[in-house]
């Protein structure tokens, strides 16, 4: 491949990576008040108990300045999302946590699935933060499948309240964030049972602290979960109920309703569709599970680039040391990891506009949240895996807390396993894929199948399986083609062992469970197809042609490296020869080694804000024995 020479404008890519560009102007002037407001910087080292004191009083002091309104989630959620990072980017990922649960999963949840009544009740008091909301759904005994939760709230038709109990160990709510020492209310979910019958989970406001005294309500008890490995900002509790009562009117009742006169109703078939539609709401909440990896992998990307452009290590005699930057070992994986940067942060923006579209037209629901969860577990997959590497690409600097390795790690392994861990997460999507696959069949018939086939078979042949020129490896079409075989692969084999145990009598859960491991590589398949799809879709949408290019190559770059990891799949099914493999893996140097030299303009695009971080390895000055020595108080001035 020739040396490439790309014209790199730093404002032209930044305002093609950041989407949230246009509400640039108020997210600047929100940046400046809290600058002025609010003296926050990643909390590194403080107690938990600090940690909860200032991550609550500066969520509070936030609120104050009245930039966030509950009704923003409804009407301008981008414009939500662009002041949470805001905050992530002035303060700390804790003060973001406060206000996501506080306003998007309390809050969200009484605007989703509450009506007018409640929207006029809360709806002031949450955004000026007068009382603070939880979301009380995990119990001791069930996380991952919420469905069979324990905690009930028996109507009485006398007194028209609910008796809300936690009638086992297992019941016991537990990890619900906000509460342990400042939450005045929580969205309790909880089975409905009217007329002794189990109306499957509802969602019911419940207040659980006097707002004067701060004092418990009689009838709930609760606690602190203890010190955790992160996220020790959010003050997470255990609760419990005995006979609490709450009037009929905290009943959210968008969606299932009992009238003054005792009556039930939903227009919702059965408890469980009650609950997916119930669920489904709340899919803008997995934002920042989505944002926030790309954020970390953004960060810690920058910082280990820019060391390695400083460090240097070993060297030939009587020269100057060799720039760590210049070991294959290193740029080998650094570059492919800005290209998945590039290509996640593509995959992000699609996701962004099919929530935001799916919200406004209540369209293509079931996919948006099909699609949010593959998406969700995959790009945090991929931040924890890269958090690792990173780290270490920094030496012993890296475990400095102040180059926020650490910080990183502690904030953003929770959102693994938040709102369901990357497992059940894939196993929604592939349900999902699976089922839409079956319509097509439907509609298509065993001819279309064979079409299908057939296509596949031409397009895998022999020729095919060896051709190693270079620009089709290089080419955008390969990597489509690639990456769509592999998702096709691994849906027919599902399909077949899935068949293959029910002919063997199994139950569907059997067969499913035997599958598992390639349900769960059916949907990582399909999420990495989803990714390069949005990234060649947003490509075409760039009008500046250098830009364009370098842009391009980096998502290049991420699905060769991908192509590469996933030798063993393409090999298995002789989709790729040796010796095109070979081919695959120079490609992949030599992308590596044109983009190195503008890795750190690339980086620049970020707009990282370097002084309010103050991480020592970051500063583009690239004085990185000056910063760590100003951190950790070596006086350089006595040299
Ligand atoms: C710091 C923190 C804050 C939280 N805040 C809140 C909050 O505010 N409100 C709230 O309601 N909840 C909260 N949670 C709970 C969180 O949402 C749950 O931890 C999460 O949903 C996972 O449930 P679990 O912990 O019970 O995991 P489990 O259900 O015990 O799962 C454990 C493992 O089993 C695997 N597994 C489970 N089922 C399957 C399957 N079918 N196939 C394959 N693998 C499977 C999972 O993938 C996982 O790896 C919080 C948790 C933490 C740690």
């Amino acid at each position: 491949m020739d040396i490439i020479k790309y014209n790199v404008d730093v404002n032209q890519l930044y305002k093609i990576r950041n989407r949230l560009s246009k509400y640039q102007k108020s997210v600047d002037e929100f940046k400046s008040l809290i600058y002025r407001n609010i003296d926050s910087i990643p909390v590194i080292d403080t107690t938990a108990h600090d940690h909860q004191d200032q991550t609550h009083r500066n969520a509070f002091d936030i609120c104050k300045l009245k930039q966030f309104d509950i009704q923003q989630l409804k009407n301008d959620p981008e414009q939500f999302l662009a002041l949470l990072f805001a905050v992530v980017n002035s303060c700390d990922f804790s003060v973001a946590a406060k206000i996501v649960i506080h306003f998007q999963l309390f809050g969200g949840s009484i605007l989703e699935l509450g009506t007018q009544q409640h929207h006029q009740k809360y709806f002031n008091d949450i955004n000026s933060m007068k009382i603070v909301g939880g979301f009380a759904m995990t119990e001791m005994g069930h996380g991952s499948n919420v469905r069979q939760i324990e905690t009930t709230a028996h109507y009485d038709l006398k007194s028209k309240e609910f008796i809300i109990n936690s009638p086992t160990l297992a019941s016991t709510k537990f990890w619900i964030g906000n509460i342990a020492r400042y939450g005045t209310h929580v969205v309790l979910f909880c089975k409905l049972i009217f007329n002794q019958e189990d109306k499957g989970v509802h969602g019911i406001v419940v207040p659980i602290r006097d707002l004067e005294t701060m004092k418990v309500f009689p009838g709930i008890e609760l606690g602190g979960c203890g010190p955790k490995l992160g996220w020790n900002g959010i003050d997470n509790a255990w609760i419990r109920f005995k006979n609490y009562r709450v009037p009929r009117e905290n009943l959210l009742n968008k969606f299932a309703n009992i009238s003054e006169n005792g009556e039930y109703h939903t227009t919702i078939s059965s408890p469980g569709k009650l609950f997916q539609q119930t669920i489904s709401q709340l899919v803008f909440g997995r934002m920042l599970y989505v944002c926030g990896p790309i954020f970390s992998i953004n960060y810690c990307l920058n910082t280990a680039i820019r060391y390695a452009f400083s460090r240097r290590q070993f060297g030939e005699k009587g020269k100057k040391e060799e720039l760590i930057i210049n070991y294959p070992s290193h740029y080998r994986v650094l570059m492919p990891m800005l290209g998945t940067l590039i290509a996640f942060e593509f995959g992000r923006d699609s996701i962004i506009e099919k929530l935001i579209h799916s919200k406004k037209y209540e369209q293509d629901v079931e996919e948006t949240h099909a699609v949010v969860s593959g998406v969700k577990a995959l790009i945090n997959e991929y931040n924890m895996t890269y958090l690792n590497k990173l780290r270490a690409f920094c030496g012993g600097n890296g475990i400095s807390s102040y180059n926020l390795f650490g910080y990183f790690r502690s904030e953003l392994d929770i959102f693994q396993t938040a709102e369901g861990d990357g497992s059940v997460l894939y196993q929604q999507l592939s349900k999902f894929l699976l089922s839409e696959y079956k319509k097509w069949y439907k509609k298509e018939g065993v001819t279309g199948y064979i079409i299908k086939e057939v296509q596949t078979f031409l397009s895998t042949n022999p020729i095919y399986t060896h051709s190693r020129s270079m620009p089709y490896i290089l080419s955008n079409e390969f990597h489509h083609h690639a990456f769509l075989y592999r998702f096709e692969k691994y849906r027919a084999i599902v399909i077949e062992k899935l068949s293959q145990s029910k002919s063997k009598g199994m139950s569907f859960m059997q067969g499913w469970n035997d599958s598992l491991l390639n349900v769960i590589e059916l949907a990582k398949a399909y999420t990495h197809l989803f990714i390069l799809e949005q990234s060649h879709l947003a490509l075409k949408k760039v009008s500046d042609t250098n830009s364009r290019t370098l842009l391009n190559d980096l998502v290049k770059l991420y699905a060769l490296s991908n192509i590469e990891s996933d030798f063993s799949f393409y090999r298995n099914w002789n989709f790729i020869s040796a010796g095109k493999a070979f081919a695959i893996s120079d490609a992949v140097r030599d992308l590596c080694v044109a983009i190195k030299p503008y890795s750190l303009q690339i980086l620049d695009s970020s707009k990282i804000d370097e002084h309010r971080f103050n991480i020592p390895l970051a500063h583009t000055d690239g004085d990185y024995l000056k910063h760590m020595a100003e951190r950790v108080g070596i006086p350089i001035s006595k040299l």
